[in-house]
């Protein structure tokens, strides 16, 4: 089995440079990134008729990387024009053996875009991890250079990461580069996957350099992808098997005017394989039946309470802020011993009311937390800006602060564990951006609970299938633009039944019975 694709801060990977540099005969590691980027460039982005580069080299090492890519692509009989906009004397020692290197086979440098000339591929090589353009913002200079690399629409390789954003928490306070690909170095970095990263960094290399990182240091956080997604998934079903064997959910939520949000999540548990799903409904007069989904078990929420057989509930659905409410969240919360999934309005009252947080912080069972960006900061009590521009550390917090496993949703969803440890969703898609789609994850969530994935993977598999349901539905056109709630649900039933049993489920089903 593949290992998780492991994920390293800025400081990790200075780290396990500083110890491969240590080694007896170390190795050049700005030699080999050059090296592998100019390879790439080579093999996806340049032919026979596209031949002309322009290369940014910055004022660090990354612009020494930039040199290095310049020159194999220039011994390889690319055109190659290469911008510097550094300072020869403050270069490292390789970076400015890699300038001398550039200069000595007759390479040129330019301290702007020349207007001239005209180009197939730019190699960006401004900023790399030693960026951080929240602290140290970049000046109008780079922000019209950047700007003006974007328009030209070209492909673009990135170095490390797309100038302008930050490694480690996927920011880009101004602007960066749009890259097409971005040649990673040593180690994947969270930036590039969560937030202003899933915009900026294009398709995504990993070149180790001949370092195994992990053997350096541990991972704490990994890429959710599909190779680590399919080693959670539940186990085929045994052909002789009855609903009770699949769980039983229960969805807590559908207050008046927002039954709705509740049905959702019930469609998303039912679709997800949950044996039966009961909604326990707050409206007042709540229906008895969805015409669109009558195998939904629609209740008044007291009855909920008197059922036996849940095998976990999910709170926040279209549940609201009312008093009713919130009593029957401190209940569920005092009371229940149930693995609960809690989301929208349940994380909203949670963090109006300090006793249910309490509460929640000593249960036993495990506690699933769903919110996006505006609830966690509700949870955390700071505000949105805080929440995004520190994606992981607010889903580590959370996850400590309160005992529970917690997903931030939005662009790369992160989960984190009271373990402390972390994963960032590679699925997904701005069509996940409408109405409902919250609703639905936290269903689907509960199905996956109900038909016995510990939490930590019920979590994880949840939410990359959520993803990746949205991802599929745009091979149709049936998105992003218009993407609904409901087509995400039957986008990952027919996923999930392809992971579990290939593309013939129905085949493992058969039965022969031949008289002669
Ligand atoms: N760490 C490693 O093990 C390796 C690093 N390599 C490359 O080196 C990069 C890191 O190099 P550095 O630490 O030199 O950092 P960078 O090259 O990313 O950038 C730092 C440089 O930018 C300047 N700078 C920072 N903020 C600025 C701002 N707002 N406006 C203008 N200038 C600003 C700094 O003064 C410094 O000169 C990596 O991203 C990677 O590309 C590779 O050579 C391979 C090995
Ligand atoms: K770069």
């Amino acid at each position: 089995m593949n290992n998780p694709i492991p994920l390293y801060s800025t400081a990790d990977i200075r780290e396990i440079e500083q110890l491969a540099v240590a080694r007896p005969n170390p190795p050049n590691l700005m030699e080999k990134a050059g090296l592998a980027a100019a390879h790439i460039t080579k093999d996806k982005l340049l032919s026979d008729d596209k031949n002309k580069i322009l290369v940014l080299a910055g004022p660090g090492n990354n612009g020494g990387d930039a040199f290095v890519t310049a020159r194999y692509l220039r011994t390889w009989g690319f055109q190659v024009t290469t911008i510097f906009t550094g300072e020869p004397s403050k270069l490292s020692h390789d970076a400015k053996q890699a300038l001398q290197n550039w200069l000595s086979m007759g390479g040129e440098l330019y301290h702007d875009i020349p207007s001239s000339g005209s180009w197939h591929v730019i190699i960006d090589g401004l900023f790399g991890i030693g960026l951080n353009p929240a602290k140290s913002p970049l000046d109008e200079n780079y922000q019209l250079l950047i700007e003006a690399v974007n328009n030209m629409n070209l492909p673009v390789l990135a170095l490390d990461i797309p100038s302008g954003l930050n490694a480690d928490n996927g920011t880009a306070p101004s602007t960066a580069i749009k890259a097409t690909i971005t040649a990673t170095f040593i180690g994947l970095k969270p930036g590039l996957v969560t937030h202003d990263g899933c915009e900026y960094a294009g398709e995504i290399i990993l070149c180790d350099l001949d370092l195994d990182a992990i053997s350096m240091k541990s991972p704490q956080s990994w890429l959710m992808d599909e190779t680590l997604i399919k080693t959670l998934l539940p186990a085929p079903r045994p052909a002789n098997s009855h609903k009770g064997a699949f769980g039983s959910v229960g969805i807590i939520g559908g207050a008046s005017g927002m039954i709705g949000a509740a049905l959702l999540a019930g469609s998303g548990a039912l679709k997800l394989g949950a044996g039966r799903v009961y909604l326990g409904l707050l409206a007042n007069q709540p229906s008895t039946v969805d015409p669109a989904q009558p195998e939904l078990m629609l209740r008044p929420v007291d009855e909920l309470f008197e059922l036996d057989h849940l095998t976990c509930l999910v709170v926040g659905p279209g549940l609201g802020k009312e008093i009713s409410a919130c009593l029957c969240l401190e209940k569920i919360l005092q009371t229940s011993s149930l693995p609960l999934v809690l989301d929208a309005d349940a994380l909203n009252l949670i963090a109006h009311h300090s006793e249910l947080a309490s509460v929640l912080r000593t249960r036993h069972a495990p506690s699933l937390l769903t919110p996006h960006a505006a609830e966690a900061a509700r949870l955390l009590g700071t505000d949105i800006a805080t929440v995004q521009n520190h994606r992981m550390k607010a889903a580590e917090d959370l996850a400590r602060n309160f005992n529970c496993s917690v997903v931030l949703k939005g662009a790369g969803s992160i989960c984190a564990f009271p373990n402390g440890h972390c994963y960032l969703n590679a699925s997904g898609n701005p069509g996940l951006s409408s109405a409902g789609t919250g609703d639905v994850l936290s269903g689907m969530t509960g199905a996956l609970l109900a038909q016995g994935l510990t939490s930590e993977n019920a979590l994880l598999l949840a939410v990359y299938l959520h993803g990746a349901a949205a991802d599929a539905l745009l091979e149709t056109l049936a998105g992003p633009i218009g993407m609904t709630a409901s087509e995400i649900i039957d986008s990952a039933r027919h996923l999930l039944n392809q992971w579990v049993y290939g593309h013939h489920a129905r085949f493992r089903y058969s039965h022969a019975h031949s008289i002669y």
